[in-house]
């Protein structure tokens, strides 16, 4: 089955530079997804966007070309509650892949089974509204209770100014909460001003929560992109993401977020995207907690 894109939509970018930051050895994208292809993995009835395909093949050779060693395959809200197409990348993998699922309450307990063997190690909780229809926190909150069984933790996306009315919710997880791209802060705001201050004691009063310091191409106002050999992309976001990696340097991840759903002004460069990690995490110290110890720690803990 083939689909129309969304109106707009921007394809992934083609051809991304070699990074000039080396990642260190066994590095983690530990934020990324797969979009189909269509027409082998259909996209859910309930989406809110129709993506272009970004199949395993791709994502693999981009891993490879960047330098990556394993991928954390996050459930893109396009694909809803089926798995399939994750599931498909994580077990073509090699066991170099792990998974993020999006499960509704009345999954099994043998399928849960089932995806924790693919590799799948999270489910992810949605608030952000143009993704995904409202889910009744009850219903989270027995879907975490099933999953804590299974040593997974919880994967959170929400907008910083949701922050104080789900801080409750957040804190009675009884799994390791992991946020994705910072909680998304408005970083037109100063670092030091109310709202991240309300996100940094969020995580300082819990130390169940993780953060991933990832999309400052989703974030910035003032960019500058990363396109065109830009080796600074992104300045604004940095100083909200370097907080975040100096103060809790054993609860932090970073991924690509590739192929990159519902941007609207530009493609970054994944390769130029890489050489924003060094700005953020400055030390070979922060780098190594940031890119290999805390995901191995998190999806891989049998290898260590
Ligand atoms: O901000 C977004 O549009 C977005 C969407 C999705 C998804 O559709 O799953 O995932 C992300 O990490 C970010």
């Amino acid at each position: 089955m083939t689909s129309t894109k969304t109106s707009g939509w921007l394809d992934w970018y083609q051809g991304p530079a070699k990074p000039r930051f080396q990642l260190p050895a066994g590095a983690v994208d530990a934020h990324c997804h797969v979009f189909g292809p269509g027409a082998e993995f259909p996209f859910a009835p309930e989406r809110k966007y129709t993506p272009c395909d970004a199949g395993k093949r791709e994502l693999y050779a981009l891993r490879d070309h960047l330098g990556f060693a394993r991928n954390v395959i996050v459930q893109a809200t396009c694909h809803g509650a089926d798995n399939r197409a994750m599931v498909d990348a994580c077990l073509a993998s090699n066991g170099r892949a792990r998974g993020v699922a999006t499960v509704r309450r009345d999954i099994g307990d043998e399928e849960l089974q089932r995806l924790h063997d693919s590799g799948v190690r999270g489910v992810r909780f949605n608030f952000v509204k143009r993704l995904v229809d409202f889910t009744p926190k009850e219903e989270l909150m027995e879907i975490a209770g099933r999953i804590a069984t299974l040593g997974w933790h919880v994967v959170i996306y929400f907008e910083a100014r949701d922050l104080p009315e789900l801080r409750d919710f957040f804190t009675a997880l009884p799994t390791i909460v992991v946020v994705d791209h910072m909680g998304r802060p408005d970083v037109g705001k100063p670092v030091d001003g109310p709202e991240f201050a309300l996100f940094l004691a969020f995580m300082r009063d819990n130390a169940n929560v993780w953060c991933k310091v990832s999309c400052p191409e989703r974030l910035s106002v003032q960019g500058p992109p990363a396109l065109d050999g830009e080796g600074r992309a992104y300045r604004d976001v940095a100083p909200f993401a370097r907080r975040i990696v100096r103060e809790f340097p054993d609860r932090v991840l970073w991924g690509t977020d590739w192929p990159h759903p519902n941007l609207t002004d530009h493609m970054p460069d994944d390769g130029l995207l890489v050489d924003f990690i060094p700005h953020i995490a400055p030390t070979p110290e922060l780098q190594r907690k940031l890119l290999v110890d805390n995901p191995m720690r998190l999806y891989w803990p049998e290898e260590l």
